[in-house]
């Protein structure tokens, strides 16, 4: 069974540490939930499990094997949705999802087109199929954003702040498809301030791997 384990994980950005000594095991099925106030780490833990911030310390593992033994490898594993969009203007909802689908080898070849309609029927862009990027709402913007979940065939969703915007029933189809993706064996890891309904997640608080504040009394002893 595939399980995904950050070890003694620490990140700092420009500097300054952000959290340290942070662990966690996520099972196959597994979920986990990213709490803690504004600038406390989410999305920056989330950067560092998809790969695009190198943690300053501690290690990733999945399968038993370490992330680093071959990163590449384990890029096939994530779906990463951040806080943009990263919708492309001139493309219509359709064009947008299949360039993000070409990223990823299709979960099969002779389906590929009726999965990009699977995946525009979840979030309910059908009717804006063919509506180019710039014309969406913010909601809308979002729902295609998170349409690239259903066409990725990657076992970890990272996904941050998946439901700014979304209206009632969106919220439920990405409820939805994250019971199914977890009930296929993967696994969700999320950041969110707003309530998201996901079954026996495990919650992770940010807060709980935040460095030590420096006591000032003790910076000003130490001149
Ligand atoms: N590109 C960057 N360069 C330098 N520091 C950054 C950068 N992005 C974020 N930070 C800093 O890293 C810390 C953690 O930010 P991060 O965005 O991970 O927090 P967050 O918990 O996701 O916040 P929020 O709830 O506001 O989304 C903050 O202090 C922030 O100022």
């Amino acid at each position: 069974m595939s399980a995904f384990e950050a070890r003694n994980l620490a990140c700092s950005r420009a500097g300054r540490r952000i959290f340290a000594a942070l662990d966690f095991t996520l099972p196959a099925g597994g979920a986990l939930i990213l709490r803690g106030a504004n600038g406390s780490g989410k999305s920056s833990l989330l950067r560092v499990l998809a790969g695009l911030l190198a943690p300053v310390g501690g290690e990733l593992h999945w399968d038993g094997k370490a992330v680093n033994d071959d990163p590449e490898a384990f890029q096939d594993n994530i779906c990463y949705v951040g806080h943009g969009n990263a919708i492309k203007p001139v493309l219509t909802v359709h064009e947008n999802l299949a360039f993000w689908s070409k990223l990823y080898p299709p979960k099969s070849a002779e389906g590929y087109d009726g999965l990009l309609d699977q995946a525009l029927e979840t979030f309910s862009l059908t009717a804006l199929r063919d509506v180019p990027g710039r014309q969406l709402s913010s909601g809308q913007s979002r729902r295609l954003s998170l349409s690239r979940l259903i066409t990725s065939p990657a076992r970890i969703w990272l996904l941050d702040e998946p439901s700014v915007g979304l209206d009632d029933v969106s919220l439920k189809r990405l409820e939805a498809a994250i019971a199914e993706h977890r009930a296929g064996g993967g696994m969700v890891i999320a950041a969110t301030h707003t309530p998201l309904d996901i079954a026996d997640a495990d919650l992770l608080l940010l807060q709980d791997f935040a460095p030590p504040a420096i006591d000032p009394e003790l910076l000003e002893n130490s001149w």
